[in-house]
């Protein structure tokens, strides 16, 4: 039977690396910055205009799609994921790395039906990486099928995380004791690129083990946990229960024993959920 989206499939890849295109172009140019929940968490025109660029394109096609992006989100739009058909988007993964013109930057866009995501593009634009998914079909970077590492030993795996943008000291703190831990398992090594979905592609293609945050919200990762899970990698909450797309929190990586390290040495906190219902303006 002919896959039902396909179509829009398709239209993600195209309109990913049109928006890819806007950002290129954007970093050679003047990128006057902005903040949103605190001083360190940056947006762009850029940001503003790429999603307003995938949200019109796919609206012109699909009138009927819901859609959840991080700059409608901050601009007062309810995070809500339903059953219906929903794209989820985030215009520029990586806005501190692109405000900086640190060269690893992502358009991702995932798609929803009944709260499972049925594809996932994520474009790494400076990188020109066009990495897909479709549930059932595999994960594949510029048409390669990806296939995730297969190393097993903790004391002989790469690790990728992020220190977010909060600097409360003592999330600060609870940041780097988690690092502590997993350092001293020992690794081989701690990286991060900058963009939570180019490291979760990552984890796909193989280069690094796992990949772990706290702070990350659905548009982060929805795209890229398919990614991972088309490639053959597992998705897991950071105290080892069922990844909540919702939750700010992921483990992905390559394997349940990798997974399980990793689980033993985070210490987890919570933050608010990407779907709890904001506080009603007064
Ligand atoms: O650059 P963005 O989209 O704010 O995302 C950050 C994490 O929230 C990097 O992954
Ligand atoms: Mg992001
Ligand atoms: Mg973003």
């Amino acid at each position: 039977m002919a896959d039902p989206w396909q179509n829009a499939m398709d239209h993600a890849v195209a309109v990913a690396r049109k928006a890819g295109e806007v950002v290129c172009d954007a970093l050679r140019g003047d990128r006057a910055v902005m903040t949103k929940s605190s001083v360190v968490d940056l947006v762009t025109q850029t940001d503003q205009k790429v999603e307003q660029l995938i949200i019109q394109s796919v609206k012109e096609k699909f009138p009927t799609h819901r859609f959840i992006g991080e700059e409608s989100v901050a601009a007062g739009e309810p995070c809500v994921l339903s059953d219906s058909p929903t794209w989820i988007i985030d215009p520029i993964d990586g806005t501190t790395n692109f405000v900086h013109a640190f060269p690893f930057v992502a358009i991702s866009i995932g798609f929803a039906i009944n709260k499972q995501v049925e594809f996932g593009v994520v474009f790494s634009c400076v990188e020109d990486k066009m990495f897909t998914a479709r549930r059932g079909k595999g994960a594949f970077c510029n048409g390669e099928p990806l296939q995730v590492s297969r190393q097993e030993a903790v004391e002989q795996a790469m690790v990728a995380t992020e220190f977010g943008s909060d600097r409360d000291a003592d999330v600060v703190d609870k940041i780097f004791q988690s690092l502590r831990n997993i350092l001293c398992l020992p690794v081989h090594g701690v990286r991060g690129a900058g963009s939570a979905a180019i490291n979760m592609c990552l984890v796909a293609s193989g280069c690094v083990e796992a990949y772990y945050e706290i702070g990350i919200h659905v548009w982060d990762v929805a795209a890229a946990s398919l990614i991972v899970s088309e490639a053959g990698g597992v998705l897991m909450d950071v105290d080892g229960g069922d990844v909540d797309l919702m939750s700010r929190r992921i483990i992905a990586a390559n394997s349940k024993t990798i997974t399980e390290r990793l689980v033993k040495a985070i210490v987890p906190f919570s933050l608010p959920r990407d779907d709890a219902t904001p506080p009603k303006k007064s």
